[in-house]
């Protein structure tokens, strides 16, 4: 073919054979610098401010631990699966994809917030996650505990409208109040179906478990419009079954998954603050967030981790593996919405 045969544009330009693809800056390679030297950040991944101050996906610390019912420490966690991440290669198989090649997913370090004040660490929390979500990322947010669950939902809400929840927990974190407070790590759902943050109609529990204070915990829950699957469920009926039903129940809308790491038996997540026995194994959780991608995933949040009572960083590797799944699956949907925009 000729110069002059080559299809033209609509101005009588050559049309470019392939879109030019945008080139990121990805993790720091581990066959040159080892992966133990160095400050962590997520991945290997760069800072924020050394990728010009904005970001694809950014991923954030949230070292706050002051809602814990029980033990504490999860204050360390984001940390915790910082150092664990650095074994993470660029190139995630089960979802054949690079994701730190289709995004810019960049560590933006944590949101300084206060111990011992937890109205105003969940404002701090809020605002920080407005300024992230206004630059037009999605947020991966490191935990912390689950309290801060609620203002990342009511940032990812004023952004996108009411979203759609997947919650993996073995907790339904839908209590009222606990000494009379209200924003704690047992109750961030109720407060977020109260104030509307959340679409209604597409409410799921994943990974439910343990004693209750009662069936009326389930009946509010219901109520509030949760859908649960519990921990026995995903054994009985299998991953592939509760993925397609998780998958029907969200549909298009905009997502956000929270991931509570105790949703993971205490053999797979030893190291968090209030275990529960018979839990989801640390292949069960990956594999059914493999089968969400797809999904409009605006926001996630992984909490909880509480390395002080970890072992051999059992529960921050599976943590860091949970969290580049997450990364994945927003890095792969970009990367399409780039496409089909041309
Ligand atoms: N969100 C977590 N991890 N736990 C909530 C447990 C609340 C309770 O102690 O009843
Ligand atoms: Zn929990
Ligand atoms: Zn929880």
């Amino acid at each position: 073919m000729t110069a002059a045969d080559r299809p033209t544009g609509p101005r009588g330009t050559s049309a470019p054979a392939t879109p030019a693809q945008p080139s990121f800056r990805g993790p720091v390679d581990s066959s040159r610098v080892p992966r133990y030297a160095g400050p962590a950040t997520f991945a290997r991944l760069p800072r924020i401010d050394e990728v010009g101050g904005a970001a694809d996906v950014a991923v954030v610390g949230v070292p706050f631990d002051s809602g814990v019912s029980y033990r504490p420490g999860a204050r360390f966690g984001g940390n915790a699966i910082r150092e664990a991440s650095r074994l993470l290669r660029p190139y995630n198989p089960a979802q054949d994809a690079s994701p730190f090649a289709l995004a810019q997913v960049a560590d933006a370090g944590d949101i300084a917030v206060n111990p011992f004040d937890i109205n105003e660490a969940v404002e701090t929390v809020e605002a920080a996650a407005d300024g992230i979500l206004g630059t037009g990322a999605r947020m991966m947010t490191l935990g912390g505990d689950h309290t801060i669950a609620l203002p990342l939902l009511r940032a990812a809400a004023r952004r996108h409208g009411p979203v759609a929840l997947l919650h993996f927990d073995a907790h339904l974190d839908t209590w009222d109040t606990y000494f009379g407070a209200e924003y704690t790590h047992g109750t961030p759902f109720r407060r977020a179906v109260e104030e509307g943050v959340l679409d209604t109609s597409a409410l799921s529990h994943v990974g439910i478990r343990g004693p209750l204070y009662g069936r009326k915990d389930l009946d509010d829950d219901e109520k509030m419009g949760f859908g649960i699957v519990t921990s026995a469920d995903v054994m009985r009926r299998g991953v592939d079954e509760v993925t397609q039903q998780l998958r029907e129940r969200v549909g298009d809308r905009p997502l956000y998954i929270s991931v509570d790491i105790d949703v993971l038996d205490p053999a797979h997540a030893p190291g968090t603050g209030t275990p529960e026995a018979g839990g989801l194994t640390s292949r069960e959780l990956l594999e059914i967030l493999r089968g969400l991608a797809g999904c409009h995933l605006v926001s996630a949040d992984l909490v909880e981790v509480a390395p002080a009572y970890d072992h051999a960083e059992i529960t921050s590797v599976a943590a860091s593996h949970t969290a580049y799944e997450l990364t994945t699956i927003m890095a792969r949907q970009i990367a399409a919405g780039r496409e089909t925009q041309g």
